[in-house]
C-alpha cells in the first residue's frame, strides 16, 4: 500500500478550561490518496479542534501526525505553513475572500505566495481551477458581486491552486442551499477520482456525509465508527 496522505497516530487533545480538559482522546486513522471521507459527530465532540491539528496549525497535541509520510511534530513554524500552503488546501464555511481583488487575483494569491510559478503560468492556472468550478465567466469580478454559492466556489478553487494533496473543510456546505451543497459534493467527489486528492471534510449534512467513501464518527473526543 502507499504511503497515507494523511495519517493521526493516537493524537489526544487538552484545553486548559481553567482545569485541565480532554477533547481529544487517541485519535488514529490514516487518509489515502483519492479517499473521500466525511467527518461527523454531535456539536462540541472535537471535529474542529481535531482538524485544526490534522492542518498543521495547532501543534500543541499529543500523539504524531504525519503528512505525506512525514512527521509533523518537530517542524519550524515556518516549515509547517510551507507544508499547508503546498499540502494542503482549506475550505471553511464563510468564505474568506478578499473583496478588495478580483475573483481571480483571490484564487492566486496562495501560489503568489509559494512562489513557484510566474504571474502568467499562475494565472493561467487560476483560469484553470476557476473552469473547473464552472465560474470563470466571473474571473473579474470582484467577490461580493457574486452569489454565495458562486463564492464559495472561487474559495474552492483557491484551495486548489497548488494543486494540494489533501483537501480539508470545516463545513464547507454549511452555509449553502441544497443545490449548491450538491455542486459542492460533485466536485470534491471530482477531484478525488480525477486528480486523486484526498479529501477530509467536516459536515453536519447528512445526506453530504452518506455520499462520502467513509464516514469517520466521533463522540465525545474518539472516533467510535
Ligand atoms: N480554546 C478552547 N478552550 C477551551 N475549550 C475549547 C476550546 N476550543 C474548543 N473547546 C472545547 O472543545 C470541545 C470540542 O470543540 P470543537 O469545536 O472541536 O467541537 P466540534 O465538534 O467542531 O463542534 P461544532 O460541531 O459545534 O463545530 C468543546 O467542548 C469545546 O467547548
Amino acid at each position: 500500500m502507499s504511503t497515507p496522505v494523511l495519517e493521526a497516530r493516537g493524537i489526544s487533545k487538552y484545553f486548559a478550561d481553567p482545569v485541565r480538559v480532554q477533547v481529544l482522546r487517541d485519535i488514529s486513522f490514516a487518509l489515502a490518496r483519492g479517499e473521500f471521507a466525511s467527518v461527523v459527530g454531535k456539536s462540541g465532540c472535537g471535529k474542529s479542534t481535531l482538524l485544526y491539528i490534522l492542518s498543521t496549525m495547532d501543534t500543541d497535541y499529543e500523539g504524531t501526525l504525519l503528512i505525506d509520510g512525514e512527521v509533523m511534530g518537530t517542524r519550524t513554524e515556518t516549515e509547517l505553513a510551507r507544508v499547508r500552503n503546498e499540502k494542503i488546501g482549506f475550505v471553511f464555511q464563510f468564505h474568506y475572500l478578499i473583496n478588495e481583488f478580483s475573483v481571480l487575483r483571490n484564487v492566486m494569491l496562495p501560489g503568489e505566495k509559494l512562489g513557484r510559478l510566474a504571474a502568467p503560468e499562475l494565472e493561467h492556472r487560476a483560469y484553470e481551477k476557476l473552469r473547473i468550478l464552472g465560474i470563470a465567466d466571473e474571473a473579474l469580478k470582484l467577490p461580493n458581486q457574486l452569489s454565495g454559492g458562486q463564492k464559495q466556489r472561487v474559495a474552492i478553487a483557491r484551495a486548489l491552486i497548488n494543486d494540494p494533496l489533501i483537501i480539508m473543510g470545516d463545513e464547507p456546505t454549511g452555509n449553502l442551499d441544497k443545490k449548491n451543497s450538491e455542486v459542492v459534493f460533485d466536485i470534491f467527489q471530482e477531484l478525488a477520482h480525477t486528480h486523486q486528492q484526498a479529501l477530509l471534510i467536516v459536515t453536519h449534512d447528512p445526506d453530504f456525509a452518506a455520499k462520502t467513501q467513509r464516514v469517520i464518527e466521533m463522540e465525545d473526543g474518539r472516533i467510535i465508527r
